[in-house]
């Protein structure tokens, strides 16, 4: 103690068992002592009073206590004590505060979901959880020194091997200390990690940086998940048309580098949608379930098979050697869809068309070798189905030939390049017209005629059929009602209907406002539409003809036997006319099969009470044989060609026009 504190506490008679009570404030002011001691020495008047003795002056802000009374110096005691007292006050409160935020910080680092270490600018660790500690599988003490050096090394150890963007961020924020750093960490056990290290500043200055670490495996299996289903078809689980660009470009970059070739098989199902309209959606999905498995049974593991669309597959078969491994692949494919699918206890037939493109030979983007492979495809349907065909030059002159037509038919309508010519369909037996179909023709101003089967399509394509078909309705209305006084009762005009018109929702409202306005009776109207219009949707065509013949227009099936359709299901088509197809025609000199089938058609025909015409007649000997066969009426160069109106008229007025038809 301070000697005089030793004095003062004899002159106050403080007694000992008080004395304890003040020894912290004794220890203040003791301390306070040695420093006015040592200002004392600087005193105002510079004079150096504080020699060393027993009882060297005391001196409070430069005045000696020597100088003041002791009521004085009490005062002045008391006065210190109480500033002393409020300070300790404050430093108490400031501690308290002190010891509130590091509970809460501790709490906080417990608490959080995150692994955390806080350094100092020494990367010395302040604080850490252990969160971290299981991240890492490391112990607390480890922490220390857990991001230098060796130990560093064991920690790297938990992240999978090749992962080193731990230490790549450590390396970032040791030449960027100002600088946020975020990574991806993949650890062993399956987990990802986002670790994310940012600079702590303390009056904008850094002292230290704060590393937290998030287990984010869950978002990333959704995001895995999300991505898994944004690149697959949900319903084969097959990649879909998204990844099969991605990967195309990819195994496109490989064959480059590696000088290997590809293949592209474009695949389409035939007839699928009879089975979808016939038999339900569910079915076909499970059809299309079952195709896709064997499909994958016939590939390589280095080949990629993708959903491309409804009832379209692709396969790009990679590492290809020769044409003939790709040819054996695509018999391997057909033989296998050949076989017959058992499905819900029905057994079906299926069979597909395919369509080739080569990598180099036919293009270096994925994009055109599928549009190749995709043309190749068509040719193959148009061989007759389950059959490949491989891509060729031929092909693309002619897709652009339709492209080129496509642009030249807008023009068409407008300057009337359009005309109708019409072929009589008379009886077989007395060559009697009973009536006549209404072809299109096409003009271009340079003379130069395109017939339909050209631009047909082309049209259908681009949606110009519609115009083009309502243009072709009114002009045969208007021509058959000009024949109408001429012609006899059973006379019709036939027009072909485009597969587009027929899906018109207000088909038969149109066609009825037309034969409203040229004041034509619907008998003398008939329409022709093929089977592949009808199996599109079965059941709602059933529906529009049963509506149309109630109103009186007669309808045909036209190209029967072209089509998927079977003799069983024509009985529950409203149809008065069935037109078999000029294919069958021209054979039946040379299949016995096809004249087995012309006279089966006939016979069955006539037993559901519907007509029969024969199309593209061009002989007698035809004539005869169908006569033979009971067939009611032809059609054909043999009688006539599709000619002017008015060379009808004529016809019409040479006709043997009694009723008895
Ligand atoms: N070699 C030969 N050919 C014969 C003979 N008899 C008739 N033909 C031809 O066979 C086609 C019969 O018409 P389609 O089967 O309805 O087949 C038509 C039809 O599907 C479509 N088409 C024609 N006009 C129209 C139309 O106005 N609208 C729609 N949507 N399609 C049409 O174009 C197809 C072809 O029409 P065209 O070229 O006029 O060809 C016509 C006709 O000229 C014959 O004895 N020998």
């Amino acid at each position: 103690m301070h000697p005089y504190l030793k004095k003062l506490v004899q002159s106050f008679n403080i007694s000992p068992s008080d004395q304890p009570k003040l020894e912290p404030l004794l220890e203040q002011v003791s301390a306070y002592l040695a420093q006015i001691e040592f200002i004392s020495r600087n005193s105002r008047d510079g004079a150096t009073r504080s020699e060393r003795s027993d009882t060297p002056p005391l001196y409070l802000d430069g005045l000696a206590t020597d100088d003041h009374s002791p009521e004085e110096l009490v005062r002045l005691l008391q006065e210190q004590s109480q500033q002393y007292e409020r300070q300790i006050t404050q430093l108490a409160a400031v501690k308290l505060g002190l010891e509130d935020s590091l509970s809460l910080l501790n709490t906080t680092l417990d608490a959080t979901n995150d692994g955390l270490v806080v350094f100092d600018k020494h990367h010395k660790v302040v604080a850490h959880n252990k969160l971290l500690t299981d991240f890492f599988g490391i112990t607390s003490e480890e922490v220390e020194h857990s991001f230098v050096g060796r130990k560093l090394k064991e920690m790297l150890k938990a992240t999978v091997y090749n992962d080193d963007t731990l230490l790549e961020l450590i390396r970032f924020t040791n030449q960027n200390p100002a600088e946020k750093a975020q990574g991806l960490l993949h650890f062993k056990n399956g987990t990802y990690v986002e670790c994310v290290s940012k600079p702590r500043f303390l009056d904008h200055r850094i002292v230290g940086r704060v590393w937290s670490l998030r287990d984010i495996t869950d978002l990333k299996q959704s995001e895995e998940q999300a991505r898994h289903q944004a690149y697959h078809d949900n319903l084969t689980g097959l990649p879909n048309r998204a990844l099969l660009q991605e990967q195309m470009q990819r195994a496109l970059k490989s064959a480059h580098h590696h000088e290997h070739r590809l293949a592209i098989l474009f695949m389409d199902l035939d007839g699928f949608k009879y089975v979808n309209d016939s038999l339900g959606h569910d079915f076909g999905d499970l059809m299309l379930c079952h195709a896709a498995m064997r499909l994958k049974d016939c590939i390589r593991e280095i080949d990629l098979l993708a959903r491309y669309g409804g009832d379209e597959f692709i396969v790009v078969m990679d590492e290809v050697t020769s044409v003939k491994q790709v040819t054996e692949l695509a018999d391997r494919i057909i033989k296998e869809l050949e076989r017959p699918f058992f499905i819900r206890g029905e057994s079906l037939y299926m069979t597909t068309s395919i369509g080739i493109s080569l990598y180099p030979n036919d293009g270096d983007s994925a994009e055109g070798l599928i549009r190749d492979a995709d043309m190749a495809m068509y040719h193959a349907k148009a061989k007759g189905r389950n059959n490949y065909q491989f891509f060729a030059q031929e092909l693309a002159v002619l897709s652009s030939y339709r492209l080129s037509l496509r642009n030249k038919l807008k023009t068409a309508i407008e300057e009337e390049q359009f005309s109708l010519v019409y072929q009589p369909k008379v009886t077989t037996k007395e060559n009697r017209i009973v009536g006549v179909e209404a072809l299109i023709r096409w003009k271009l101003p340079d003379g130069q005629v395109i017939p339909p089967d050209e631009f047909i399509s082309a049209a259908e394509d681009n949606g110009l059929i519609l115009p083009i078909s309502d243009w072709v309705f009114e002009e045969a209305i208007k021509q058959a009602k000009a024949w109408s006084d001429v012609a006899p009762s059973y006379f019709t005009v036939a027009v072909n209907m485009s597969a587009r018109q027929f899906q018109q929702p207000d088909l038969v409202e149109n066609l009825m406002a037309l034969l409203h306005k040229y004041e034509l009776p619907t008998r003398f109207i008939e329409l022709e539409i093929t089977e592949s219009m009808v199996m599109e949707d079965v059941e709602s065509a059933i529906r529009i003809l049963a509506r149309l013949r109630k109103l009186g227009i007669r309808i045909a099936i036209d190209d029967f036997g072209t089509g998927y359709s079977s003799l069983g299901y024509l009985k529950s088509l409203p149809i008065d006319c069935l037109k078999i197809d000029k294919r069958f025609v021209d054979e039946l000199f040379k299949s016995k099969a096809d004249r087995a089938l012309v006279s089966t058609i006939i016979y069955l025909s006539h037993v559901m009470g519907v007509q029969v015409v024969a199309e593209g007649v061009e002989t007698e000997e035809a004539l005869k044989l169908l006569d033979d066969m009971t067939c009611d009426l032809i059609q054909g160069y043999y009688f006539s060609k599709p000619v002017a109106p008015d060379d009808i008229t004529v016809m019409l007025a040479n006709n043997d026009t009694s009723e008895d038809s």
